[in-house]
């Protein structure tokens, strides 16, 4: 809408002084030419009037009231200009001072008015254009965002993360997919309600953000499943899963006093252009699977021994104590 209304002025402004300049050349025809002096003074005036009848109606609806005051002086002054032009053909106004006034200073000062009243339409549509810009920004970062955990979310990874995995040469860059799921959480929402499961939830989500770094991405994937896709080949992706299970597993987390034992399970597939996204990540998703079949609690290399690496030797697998 406001294109379209910098679009009318535009035009209205280009159309009345292509016209102005136009009749004005008609000043340096005979005297007898001033039939089209008149005809043009009209035209001009019934122009101006139409412009001041598109503020008023636009000052009518959403237009800005304070940009809308300069744009209606400045027109005023050009109609009183103008005025005082048709007159002049007709009658001699006196004194000449009060005929100089109107007819150079009205005409003047309009266009100066119109001017500024233009330089600040522009300056706070700029402003309005970076405000629109800042809001996109913050509604796709919401929009990309899981809101309990404050991870990517899925919609994400689908939509745009993939794209970008692309356009990636993975002999020259080595990326790693790390599949994390929490052990036995059901039993954990069993036993303590959903609402303590979605406070371990966001706690793992946090103590995975604090660990990956900032070139890393982390995805909520599931409902207790993690994702993060980790700058780096397997070796890398292995020390930085280590990292996050040793902190899950050691960070104080308890229920009305009670600590709380909890563990996860990891499975981990480097990126290669041999297999497509889809691929990797159904390996991924196998290593993890067989991290649980070992007894959770450990990570697993897709692709290599399968067997899995034990952060450190867990005998039973109900893993949610007092
Ligand atoms: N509180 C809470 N629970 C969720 C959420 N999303 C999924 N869940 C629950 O997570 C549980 C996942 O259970 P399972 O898939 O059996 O996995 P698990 O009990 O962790 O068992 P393993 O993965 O084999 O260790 C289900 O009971 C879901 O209802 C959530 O956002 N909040």
């Amino acid at each position: 809408m406001t294109q379209v209304r910098i679009l009318i002025i535009f035009i209205a402004t280009l159309s009345y002084w292509s016209i102005h300049l136009l009749t004005s050349s008609q000043a340096v025809l005979p005297a007898d030419q001033n039939i089209f002096d008149v005809c043009s003074e009209i035209f001009n005036l019934l122009f101006l009037l139409a412009m001041l009848a598109v503020n008023i109606s636009l000052a009518k609806r959403s237009y800005d009231a304070d940009d809308g005051k300069w744009f209606f002086i400045g027109l005023l002054l050009l109609l009183c200009g103008h005025t005082h032009d048709l007159l002049d053909e007709f009658i001699s106004i006196n004194p000449l001072v009060i005929s100089f006034v109107l007819e150079n200073a009205a005409n003047n000062l309009g266009v100066l008015v119109l001017t500024y009243a233009l330089f600040k339409w522009s300056i706070r549509y700029k402003g309005q254009i970076k405000t629109l810009q800042e809001q996109k920004v913050i509604l796709t970062s919401v929009s990309n965002k899981d809101p309990m955990t404050q991870l990517y979310n899925r919609r994400f990874l689908n939509d745009g993360f993939k794209k970008q995995l692309d356009e990636v040469d993975f002999a020259m860059q080595k990326l790693s997919l790390v599949m994390i799921d929490l052990d036995n959480f059901k039993s954990f929402n069993d036993s303590y309600g959903h609402l303590h499961g979605d406070k371990l939830i966001q706690h793992a989500a946090k103590v995975i953000s604090e660990e990956i770094r900032e070139q890393d991405f982390a995805f909520r994937y599931g409902g207790e499943e993690f994702l993060v896709v980790i700058e780096g080949d397997k070796s890398t992706a292995k020390r930085v899963a280590n990292r996050i299970l040793d902190t899950y597993r050691n960070s104080p987390f308890s229920i009305d006093g009670n600590y709380i034992h909890k563990t996860l399970s990891i499975g981990i597939k480097q990126l290669s252009c041999k297999l497509s996204f889809e691929e990797s990540l159904n390996d991924a998703d196998t290593a993890l699977y067989s991290a649980k079949q070992a007894g959770r609690n450990c990570i697993v290399l897709s692709g290599e021994t399968e067997q899995p690496y034990h952060y450190k030797q867990h005998s039973t697998a109900t893993l949610v104590q007092l």
